[in-house]
């Protein structure tokens, strides 16, 4: 597997190897060994699957405290991926960035814990999968307010409004929203 920077610190980009043969593709998803060879030694405790139609935005999503390190992927469909840097002694604290992750790329990326992460869905029956390293807390669970203006995010958005969740609607901006150390 190739795993690259994304200029968000310990934030990673990794782009699995695919055997493609005439009956389809194999690929490993996750393996402790090769992740651990390349500086990601982790342990996950759950593992998630959601559906969305396209248009659907889920996020910005963290837990403070216990918060998740999470690797996310995409099987079906495509979404734009964004993170955002929650942790004040980070060189990129504040700091946004967005990826596309779709079924047909096959990337997966890693989002350490600390950060607030959320995706807005390119296409329908969008399935993401991903991975955690701590147990769902829905009493410590936050929003960060996805369209915050001090973030910037460019969500591909166009002229479409997205679906979002009543939590979500009510996210808090970057300036009074829960940060970590
Ligand atoms: C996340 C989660 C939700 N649920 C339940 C709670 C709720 O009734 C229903 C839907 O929850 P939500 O609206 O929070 O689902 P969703 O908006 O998809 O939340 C997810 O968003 C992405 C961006 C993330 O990064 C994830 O960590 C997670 O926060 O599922 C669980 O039982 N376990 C879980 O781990």
């Amino acid at each position: 597997m190739n795993v690259k920077e994304t200029g968000i610190a310990d934030c990673l980009l990794i782009e699995p190897r695919v055997f493609g043969d005439d009956r389809g593709f194999f690929m490993e998803s996750w393996n402790q060994r090769s992740f651990a060879a390349a500086g990601l030694d982790l342990e996950f405790v759950q593992d998630n699957h959601s559906m969305s139609s396209a248009g659907v935005l889920r996020g910005l999503h963290y837990q403070k405290p216990n918060p998740q390190g999470k690797l996310v992927r995409v099987t079906h469909g495509a979404v734009y991926d964004v993170v955002v840097d929650l942790r004040r002694s980070s060189p990129t604290f504040g700091k946004s960035a967005g990826f596309e992750l779709s079924g047909q790329n096959r990337s997966m990326l890693w989002v350490p814990p600390g950060l607030a992460h959320g995706f807005l869905t390119l296409e329908d029956a969008t399935h993401f999968l991903y991975k955690c390293t701590a147990f769902y807390d829905p009493a410590n669970e936050h929003s960060l307010l996805w369209d915050d203006p001090e973030l910037g995010i460019e969500w591909p958005l166009g002229d479409m409004e997205p679906v979002l969740s009543e939590k979500d609607r009510a996210g808090r901006p970057l300036a009074n929203a829960e940060t970590f150390a």
